[in-house]
């Protein structure tokens, strides 16, 4: 029996035709620049059609008080002495596991994305061109060549720089390079997270993401989104890929450990055989899509977009991309296609206001600071 959809009480049905419950509690750690996004999108939208709760920062921020280490306080609604605990939890974060098991269910799924820290570097040197390491370098060629001038870890938007990953998984960037420290840091990062997906592999991913929560193929369904213009990207010769794999290599050694364990993952559960025929399954399901809810082909600038509403934050020297819905839509697909390109700050705050609706309006505005409102 090969089934890839819910039945119609929701109940989960496996691919391979074993019965399970679809996974409700959920930690997604939002590494940076690694298309998080667009896995946010897909957690957004399964949280609003199945009525679940997330964990949001206080005052409806967009991050988790990031790059401070996550605390339990800063979600809003916690508090220590009551036992409410939130369905979603995938706002940026600094990650610090004893927090984040105070907010979410102990049966809790964990998993993150990684991305290869050389386009990684080359995507966040562009978004993150306003931070102290990168503002006075012209290019990344010339962060590389002499880094140290640029780069000073005391300050707070260091990080963006060097090991974001390592930075994000809640280690210290720039530790020395041990093969205990990274052996310490893998055994961590594998003991807390029961998946790491890789971004360069996003529809195997997607598919092994499906597997594991019990979800249906609509469900994981995804254009991509936060996306760059190309006239923004430049291309990488051999000697600054070395540099940057040198220079990041803490994150280096994080993404060829999982990036091994994700194929020994789909090996051991799908088979490359089922995962192919799941990856076109999805490709065909997105293109539909595309063809019924996307103007033109794709995606487009972000001066071209006409709706407001579905245009990204634009930051940096990236020009990061959007999408504009056909008109004439029936209600129930509008919506469904709206939700697709809904970029990340609008979709939050729409769930925020449903999430706290019965609650009395805020009386004082929260400095940005507070709201962990900066990328
Ligand atoms: N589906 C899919 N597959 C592969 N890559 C994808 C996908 N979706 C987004 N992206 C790329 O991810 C980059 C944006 O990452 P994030 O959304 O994590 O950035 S952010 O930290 O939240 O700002 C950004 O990378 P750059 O374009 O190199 O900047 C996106 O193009």
């Amino acid at each position: 029996e090969e089934v890839t959809h819910g039945d119609q009480q929701g109940r989960g049905v496996s691919s391979q035709g074993k019965r399970c419950e679809p996974k409700t509690d959920i930690v997604f750690l939002k590494v940076h620049k690694s298309a998080s996004s667009t896995v946010m999108n897909i957690l957004f939208r399964f949280g609003e059609t199945h009525n679940l709760t997330f964990a949001f920062p206080n005052g409806g921020g967009n991050q988790l008080f990031y790059p401070r280490h996550f605390l339990a306080s800063f979600v809003q609604g916690f508090s220590p002495w009551s036992p409410q605990r939130f369905n979603i939890l995938c706002h940026h974060m600094r990650f610090l596991q004893p927090e984040v098991q105070k907010v979410v269910s102990s049966s809790a799924v964990y998993f993150s994305i990684l991305r290869n820290p050389v386009q990684l570097m080359e995507s966040s040197f562009v978004y993150y061109k306003g931070t102290s390491a990168f503002s006075r370098a012209r290019s990344l060629e010339e962060f590389l060549s002499q880094p140290y001038h640029y780069y000073n870890p005391a300050n707070s938007d260091s990080h963006y720089a060097k090991n974001l990953m390592t930075f994000d998984f809640g280690f210290n960037p720039d530790g020395e390079v041990t093969a205990e420290r990274v052996q310490l840091m893998l055994n961590i990062i594998e003991a807390s997270f029961d998946l790491l997906l890789i971004s360069e592999y996003f529809d195997e991913s997607m598919v092994l993401l499906k597997e594991m929560l019990c979800w249906d193929l609509d469900s994981i369904v995804s254009f991509p989104l936060n996306i760059r213009d190309s006239s923004t990207k430049s291309p990488l010769p051999d000697t600054i890929v070395e540099k940057i794999k040198d220079w990041n290599r803490l994150d280096w050694e994080i993404y060829i450990y999982f990036n091994r364990t994700f194929w020994e993952r789909i090996d051991r559960d799908i088979g490359r055989e089922r995962m192919q025929q799941e990856v076109k399954a999805l490709r065909d399901r997105q293109a539909e899509l595309a063809r019924t809810c996307l103007q033109g082909t794709g995606s487009v600038a972000p001066k071209d977009i006409k709706d407001s509403s579905l245009r990204p934050l634009q930051h940096g020297n990236a020009k990061i991309l959007g999408y504009n819905l056909k008109q004439g839509l029936h209600k129930e697909m509008e919506h469904t296609c709206r939700r697709l390109v809904t970029p990340e700050l609008q979709y939050s705050s729409i769930l925020y206001k449903k999430q706290f609706a019965q609650k009395q309006p805020q009386t004082h505005q929260p400095s940005p600071e507070q709201t962990g409102q900066t990328p």
